[in-house]
């Protein structure tokens, strides 16, 4: 079998870019903010052609103008000084301070994220650390404690305060890249020689890169009020127009002409606010455009007989080569199925024994599409009638699971709804499997409940779970799971939980509803009991993968493998079936 592996990193792709700018185009709030910030950010750069002041030229006969006093059109302030040009030149100020500011924290958390995301935990344990010492750092006070260091200078103070600010990016990136490091383009990037330095560059930092946009627009509202802060505490070069030193004046002055203290505060107010609800518009954007890190196990291992009819097309379920594997907390994928391979025929039974833990749980939840989010199908295929179910999307597999194949639980009770009565739960199940009435889905379900044994259907039609016993509860889930007579049944160790005395009819009336409804059943069991009873065919698994496979007479009679034999040991010389096996895994039985 061949697997393609979808390599192609979708972030790099240009498409939910121009989407995500689309969005944000369309958004108003994106447009209103953005649109105001660049305005702002004009009027700054433009100041020598919009005043022929300086921020700092004083002039006697301007002290404490008027707004619209000829010459000075947001009036002067007590020493005399231009407001409007205060006013550009401190936009001016703030802008250096958003890009050094922003930029050094950036820079610094951004590197030290991918580094302490991507490499092993030694690294990442040096980073936490590093990262954890300069966030125990009282900021605002290190900066002004510095200022003497600094001399005042923005750039210096600002860069000091990108340090400061780096740990929040480097904990966004540091997540990110955690979470996609294992992701299947990752692996394959670096198993086709690609040096780490690139993989980073190109595979992991797309991923953080919408989060990176986002936060960069928060750093810089914080990098704009921490050096405003800073000059309205007086802290720093005085010659520097700012609006916090502009806001100290007009605080100061406030009983002789409020507007000194109004202009800086309202323009301040804007470009801070327009930054934060800039942000939110950004994160709605491209939150909603990022690329979403490639699940193994759906979209991105697609193999390519997924479109090929099944070469034994009489093999209604073909398992191949399959593997299933979690993260270890290092981050390090552990294969829990390991190269299963086996197929079900139409109308055939086949049991898949183990003992605990073997896997066979996790193999009938693949099948079933199921699997925890955390889990990864690492390797194989799973072709139901042909057609391959890996890869196939949720909605997809919830058709497939509602019609073709169905799940009988190991435990009833915790399969049932206890706020909602059995009938109501069974005919929701079928009517979303069949699209039928309600009316027609009720009397196909007391028939059912009829059929698989329960005296009085309508009474336990109307019950609630806790009012049914635990073998009345399999029957129930019996019913709704052949309702939609599927060509498969998976039931995973559907008498486990039940009384001896139950467990033989149950077993009874799965043979029957097979033979009637003509469905194939894969029968999870780690009894071999259950499998002499019930299977045509055995498939044995130990420690994640099959050791054999065979007709039941056959395996029975001289099983090949040592683990089948011991197994088979502890039925055949023991006077009951035992529920687990007597030998460790792989112990040899002469
Ligand atoms: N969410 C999970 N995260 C990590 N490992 C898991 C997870 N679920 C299952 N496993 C591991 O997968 C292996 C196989 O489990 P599985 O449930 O398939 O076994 P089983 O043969 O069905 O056993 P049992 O009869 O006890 O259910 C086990 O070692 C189990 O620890």
């Amino acid at each position: 079998m061949s697997v393609e592996i979808l390599t192609t990193d979708p972030g790099l792709t240009a498409a939910p870019r121009r989407s995500a700018l689309r969005r944000l185009l369309r958004d108003p709030q994106a447009v209103i903010t953005g649109g105001l910030l660049l305005t702002v950010l004009l009027l700054g750069l433009l100041a020598p052609l919009l005043t022929d002041h300086g921020p700092n030229d004083a002039s006697l006969d301007a002290v404490n103008a008027e707004v619209g006093t000829p010459g000075y059109l947001l009036g002067a302030d007590q020493s005399g000084r231009d407001i409007f040009a205060r006013l550009l030149y401190s936009i001016r100020t703030s802008a250096l301070a958003a890009l050094i500011g922003t930029s050094v924290a950036l820079l610094v958390g951004v590197s030290a994220g991918l580094i302490g995301g991507y490499f092993n935990q030694y690294v990442r344990g040096l980073t936490e650390w590093l990262f954890s010492l300069i966030m125990t750092f009282p900021g605002l006070l290190l900066l002004i404690v510095l200022m003497p260091v600094t001399d005042g200078d923005v750039g210096v103070t600002m860069a000091i305060f990108g340090v400061l600010l780096s740990p929040a990016v480097y904990r966004i990136v540091r997540n990110l890249v955690v979470a996609v490091k294992n992701e299947l383009y990752v692996d394959a990037a670096r198993v086709s020689g690609l040096p780490s330095s690139r993989i980073l560059r190109r595979h992991v930092l797309v991923i953080v890169r919408g989060p990176i946009i986002i936060a960069a627009a928060f750093l810089m509202g914080s990098a704009i009020g921490v050096q405003s802060g800073l000059a309205f505490l007086g802290v720093g070069s005085s010659t520097v127009p700012s609006f916090g030193a502009m806001i100290a004046e007009g605080f100061r002055n406030l009983y002789v002409d409020a507007w000194q203290f109004a202009w800086p505060s309202l323009l301040l107010g804007l470009i801070t606010a327009s930054l934060v609800l800039l942000g939110n518009a950004l994160r709605d954007a491209l939150e909603g455009a990022r690329p979403k890190p490639a699940k193994r196990r759906t979209s991105a291992m697609r193999t390519t007989v997924a479109t090929v009819p099944d070469e034994d097309s009489s093999e209604l379920l073909t398992v191949d080569d399959l593997g299933i594997a979690y993260p270890s907390p290092s981050g390090e994928l552990h294969e829990v199925v390991r190269g299963v391979s086996f197929t079900v025929g139409a109308g055939e039974t086949v049991g898949v024994a183990g003992e605990s833990g073997s896997g066979k749980t996790q193999t009938a939840f693949a099948i079933l599409g199921a699997l925890p989010a955390e889990a990864v199908v690492t390797r194989g295929s799973i072709r139901l009638n042909g057609r391959e179910l890996l890869g196939l999307s949720r909605s997809e597999l919830r058709k497939v699971r509602g019609s073709v194949v169905a799940y009988v639980p190991q435990e009833p009770m915790s399969n049932l709804d206890p706020s909602f009565t059995v009938g109501a739960q069974l005919v929701e199940g079928l009517r979303s499997a069949r699209g039928l009435s309600r009316a027609d889905a009720r009397q196909r379900i007391l028939r059912l409940l009829e059929r698989v044994g329960i005296t009085d259907p309508q009474r336990t039609f109307d019950s609630y779970p806790h009012q049914i016993s635990g073998g009345m509860a399999q029957r129930v889930l019996i019913a709704g799971a052949v309702a939609s007579e599927p060509a498969l049944l998976i039931a995973d160790e559907p008498t486990t939980a039940l009384d001896v005395t139950v467990q033989a009819d149950i077993l009874d009336l799965l043979r029957d509803l097979r033979r009637e409804l003509g469905m194939a059943v894969l029968l999870v069991t780690h009894n071999f009991g259950v499998v002499a009873d019930s299977c045509d065919r055995i498939a044995v698994m130990q420690e994640g993968e099959v050791v054999e496979v065979g007709d039941v007479a056959d395996v029975f009679r001289s099983p090949a493998h040592p683990y089948t034999r011991a197994l088979l040991g502890s039925i055949l010389h023991g006077d009951t079936v035992r529920a687990d096996p007597p030998v460790a895994a792989g112990s040899e039985v002469s």
